[in-house]
């Protein structure tokens, strides 16, 4: 228990940031298809008994074939996938009690951060349970028959296509459009289900399987290790321990005392008791986005315009050990909100 209030303790209001929490525009966002047991009705909106009995539900990006899916399975091996069009539309289902947990990528080793859900993280109230690392290779998928001097266009998610780019530059010159969709395997259920002979999919080898497609060219990634991590996240918080290599992710911005300083205060806190640092991650403070100084130059008083950032950091500890207590403690002093997003183990 006192554990549970001291990760707790730390999420504060983040009434700062001023962003709303938006809603499920409507159940279709949730992608109805054949692997799903059952289509979801208006009942499985309330809270009650899990409609697939004891397993659990996992709301992750794209229909079937999806790295998303694949990193839920990796995660949850005996679970029930729960394909959504979009990411804010996984938040949500497990808000609203249609997913026990969401499975949302936020970085790729050559792709770097997937901004949007850094966002949503802030918007949504749901806690980080669990990440997992997923090797993502790509293939280029087209219909049977089809060679690559037919290609006009190249389809995928973005991440995918930025993963992919020097060797799609290279193989197939730069006169090839590339178009952004949904996810890598909606891609690919599109050039299948369209007949499309003029254009690829860039998606796994399990969507070639799934939709009828010929992998024409494999390890298109621009790295041979490409490495994609995704966050697991739940309603309720992970209880943080000590004797395990735990990961713990914040979300904070400065306060008005602080100013542009306030990054390597809050650095030194971790750095003070030799926590290391894993990722650092800054975005647009949606509700203040710019601030205005006066700043002395060559005597005279001048205003200058600094950009205001939310700041993501994860370090290496649990919030279990009195170090970590003590460095966010310290960050807290510079800081205008702080919350813990999650304090959880980490995927070796
Ligand atoms: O499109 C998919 O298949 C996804 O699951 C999304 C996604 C991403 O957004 O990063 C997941 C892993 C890969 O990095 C590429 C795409």
């Amino acid at each position: 228990m006192a554990l549970m209030q001291s990760l707790l303790s730390f999420s504060s209001s983040s009434s700062s940031s001023g962003l709303k929490m938006s809603t499920l525009k409507s159940v279709t966002d949730l992608i109805p298809t054949h692997n799903l047991p059952n289509w979801l009705t208006h009942d499985d909106l309330s809270p009650g008994p899990k409609i697939h009995g004891t397993k659990l539900r996992v709301a992750h990006l794209g229909v079937p074939g999806s790295y998303s899916e694949a990193a839920a399975g990796k995660a949850y091996p005996n679970s029930v996938p729960l394909p959504c069009k979009q990411f804010e539309a996984a938040f949500e289902a497990v808000e609203l009690r249609i997913a026990d947990r969401a499975v949302v990528p936020v970085e790729n080793s050559l792709g770097g951060s997937i901004h949007e859900n850094y966002d949503l993280l802030l918007r949504h109230r749901l806690h980080i349970v669990g990440e997992v690392l997923l090797r993502v290779r790509h293939s280029l998928l087209a219909l049977p028959g089809v060679r690559k001097e037919h290609l006009r266009r190249v389809l995928s998610h973005p991440q995918a296509l930025s993963q992919c780019e020097h060797t799609l530059t290279s193989q197939m010159g730069p006169n090839v459009r590339r178009e952004a969709f949904d996810s890598t395997a909606g891609a690919a259920e599109f050039v299948a289900a369209n007949n499309l002979r003029d254009t690829a999919a860039i998606a796994s080898a399990h969507a070639a399987e799934l939709y009828g497609l010929q992998v024409l060219e494999d390890g298109m990634e621009d790295d041979s290790g490409n490495l994609t991590r995704f966050l697991i996240l739940a309603r309720e918080p992970f209880i943080p321990r000590t004797g395990r290599r735990f990961k713990t992710s914040i979300v904070f911005a400065g306060n008005d005392r602080e100013g542009p300083g306030v990054l390597f205060k809050v650095l030194s806190a971790f750095g003070l008791r030799n926590i290391g640092l894993t990722k650092i991650e800054s975005r647009p403070h949606r509700s203040r986005p710019i601030r205005v100084l006066d700043v002395a130059e060559d005597d005279i008083l001048r205003t200058a315009k600094y950009f205001e950032y939310i700041f993501y950091v994860d370090f290496e500890a649990s919030m279990a050990e009195v170090r970590a207590q003590n460095a966010l403690a310290e960050v807290q002093e510079f800081t205008s909100f702080l919350r813990v997003l999650g304090s959880y183990p980490m995927d070796i």
